[in-house]
């Protein structure tokens, strides 16, 4: 793969470090069944991030953090109150093992894979299927960073440093753009024209526009400048 032969690995080569290049997918998790198995800070943090993907989360753990408790009293969660059993995990699609508890991680892993089911485990990367990412989510903007479990601090280092440049009216950019996309298609006549258009109207106006919480303001200006740039466009002539 050219990754192997560039800077970066002649580079991890020289520090004696092993590459391994992760393959990057975003989960749909709408009503799949997810298990988590621990109730600690952890715990939560998968939780947490599995319940905003709109997954059915179960925790199977004796004790939850308060805010796995206030979850579960409203019934964003289910919480199997006790210790995790041989048996427990056969119908989940993704599971994340994050007790203190080493042994029970690994076993809880164990039969989790066997299952078929995707599992994280967050004492032991070398046995995970996949590692959970440092993330900002504006909406449907999701920004992720991923040191592939050589330093988490540094991944949520740099997520804090990038949030401080993509704000929510990022996310804000992002539904108008997407809205208006699907309009752009019909109005202007060549992918061509499409692609012309999008990158040359992703602007930093409109962005203050949002910023400033002026929305209408910020979807007249993309809707002139397409006007100004194709102003026979209006004719709904359509193309490939
Ligand atoms: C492999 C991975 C598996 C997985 O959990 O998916 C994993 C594994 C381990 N983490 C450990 C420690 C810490 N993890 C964090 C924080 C986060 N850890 C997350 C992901 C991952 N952690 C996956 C790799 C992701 C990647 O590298 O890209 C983040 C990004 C996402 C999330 O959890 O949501 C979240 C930041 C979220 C945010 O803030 O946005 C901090 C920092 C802190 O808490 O301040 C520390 C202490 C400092 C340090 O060690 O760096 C330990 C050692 C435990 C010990 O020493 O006992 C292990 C086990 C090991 O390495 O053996
Ligand atoms: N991957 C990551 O992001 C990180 C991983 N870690 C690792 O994660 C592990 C957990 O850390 P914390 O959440 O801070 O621990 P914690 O002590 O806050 O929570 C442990 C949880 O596991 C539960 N538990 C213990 N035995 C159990 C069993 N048999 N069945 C079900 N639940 C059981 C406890 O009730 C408790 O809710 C640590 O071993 C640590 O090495 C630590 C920091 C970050």
């Amino acid at each position: 793969m050219a990754a192997k032969y560039g800077k970066i690995f002649m580079a991890l080569t020289l520090l004696g470090r092993e590459f391994m290049e992760l393959y990057p997918i975003n989960l749909k998790l709408t009503g799949r069944r997810c298990a988590v198995v621990g109730g600690g800070t952890v715990a939560e943090r998968k939780a947490v991030a599995l319940i905003a993907a709109g997954a059915q989360v179960s925790i199977f753990s004796p004790v939850l953090t308060a805010k796995l408790t206030g979850l579960q009293q409203d019934q964003c969660l289910t919480w199997i109150p006790r210790s995790y059993e041989i048996g427990d995990l056969d119908k989940f699609f993704l599971v994340s093992c994050a007790t203190d508890q080493p042994e029970i991680n690994r076993q809880a892993a164990e039969e989790a894979r066997a299952a078929g089911a995707l599992v994280n485990v967050a004492d032991a990367p070398e046995i995970s299927d996949f590692y959970v990412p440092a993330h900002i989510a504006h909406g449907d903007l999701l920004i992720t960073v991923s040191t592939g479990g050589g330093s988490p601090a540094l991944a949520r280092q740099l997520k804090h440093k990038i949030a401080e440049d993509f704000g929510p009216e990022y996310g804000y950019y992002l539904a108008l753009v997407a809205k208006l996309r699907l309009e752009m298609k019909e109005r202007l006549a060549t992918s061509k024209d499409r692609e012309k258009f999008w990158r040359e109207t992703i602007d930093h106006e409109t962005l203050d526009l949002l910023r400033a919480g002026k929305f209408s303001e910020a979807e007249e200006r993309i809707r002139h400048a397409v006007s100004c740039a194709w102003p026979e466009s209006s004719n709904g002539s359509r193309g490939s």
